[in-house]
């Protein structure tokens, strides 16, 4: 399969209404060529009704959706240079992996061998070429994705659109899938828009990140950007672990304000030494995570979450706990980050 040349995707003033209810407002976004976007938010908050629309599958009360520059927002999903791993892959069940794949083509009425080459290209891409003549019941879930992906990649489309494409995959397969789709993705330069609502997920294969919520792009960045300087509230809570408190940052300490901080629990520092901007805390819990633990600590200001690394301390034991790095909020919105001095 060749490197494609994909398109890049404009979208301006896309705006939806359904029953009766305003789903998207004047949404904007600018997706480069070969770029990976996720959209990303939580449940209800329109990602899914985004994709439809970008794929053609429902049409936008208002708005202008261009692929590699060219207005496509009048056009059935068929006609457009895209083409959709939908959530529950639908694959004919009757037929074989490689029939499936070559559907797309049949309606095309392409040729009998150039849909033969193409099929094999594309499942050899995704590495299932040995389930060729295998039916979709007879191949594991992961394999049914790579079907449903392959089926989508013979398009050579120039716009790449998946849904949820991890969700019904176990964790552990989620994870090896979604590096495969990566590498595929940047092996053929395709642009590609990915709709999730796992931060995780969104956070390791995207470029870049649309945060989404009520139908509106909150921020849309790279994943380091959104982590480090989350434009709202909403995406510091979203994206990552957050102690969110009332109030402001002095000398070391949390005291009344009309703002929010935020605080990541890796910025909390918990040892039993004292030191001069940290105050006596307790663990109250120690919540084991693998490669590390997240502890509660009791401050006399707030109870504040901390990750530590190698052996946690037990519940019960006393210490001194800092804080390194915090955000400001005003509104919901980011006003201001902090470091200690
Ligand atoms: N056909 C419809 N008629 C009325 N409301 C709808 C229709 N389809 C979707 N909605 C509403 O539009 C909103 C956005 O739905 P959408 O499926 O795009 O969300 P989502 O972010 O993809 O959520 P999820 O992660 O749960 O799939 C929801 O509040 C949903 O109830």
């Amino acid at each position: 399969m060749t490197t494609s040349d994909s398109g890049g995707l404009e979208i301006e003033g896309l705006h939806k209404v359904l029953g009766g209810r305003s789903i998207i407002h004047s949404l904007d976004m600018t997706v480069r060529p070969g770029e990976l976007v996720s959209l990303l938010g939580p449940s209800g908050c329109g990602k899914t009704t985004t994709l439809r629309m970008i794929a053609g599958f429902l049409t936008p009360d208002a708005g202008s959706i261009k692929v590699g520059g060219r207005e496509v927002v009048h056009l059935g999903p068929e006609h457009r240079p895209s083409a959709m791993v939908f959530q529950n892959y639908a694959l004919w069940p009757h037929m074989t992996v490689a029939k499936n794949v070559a559907f797309p083509l049949k309606l095309r009425k392409r040729p009998k061998a150039e849909i033969a080459e193409r099929v094999d290209a594309a499942l050899e891409l995704v590495n299932l070429l040995h389930h060729k003549d295998s039916r979709p019941a007879r191949i594991s879930g992961g394999e049914q994705q790579r079907t449903a992906l392959a089926r989508a990649l013979v398009q050579e489309p120039e716009l790449l659109l998946l849904d949820e494409p991890l969700s019904n995959l176990d964790a552990k397969l989620r994870v090896k899938v979604r590096e495969d789709i990566r590498e595929i993705q940047q092996r053929l330069g395709i642009t590609t828009v990915i709709v999730t609502h796992d931060q995780e997920e969104a956070m390791s294969v995207s470029d870049r990140i649309a945060v989404m919520n009520n139908g509106r792009i909150e921020q849309f960045s790279t994943p380091a950007d959104l982590y480090g300087t989350p434009a709202t509230e909403f995406v510091a809570t979203f994206i990552g672990s957050l102690n969110r408190l009332e109030g402001a940052i002095k000398d070391g300490r949390v005291v009344p304000g009309p703002g929010v901080v935020g605080i990541r629990p890796e910025d909390v520092v918990f040892g039993t030494e004292t030191h001069p901007r940290g105050l006596a805390a307790t663990v109250e819990r120690v919540v084991p995570r693998g490669h590390f633990a997240e502890l509660h600590l009791r401050r006399e200001d707030a109870v504040l979450r901390a990750y530590v690394t190698g052996v946690p301390p037990a519940v019960g034991a006393s210490g001194c706990a800092r804080i390194e790095k915090w955000l400001e909020f005003e509104d919901g919105q980011l006003v201001g980050q902090g470091t200690a001095e």
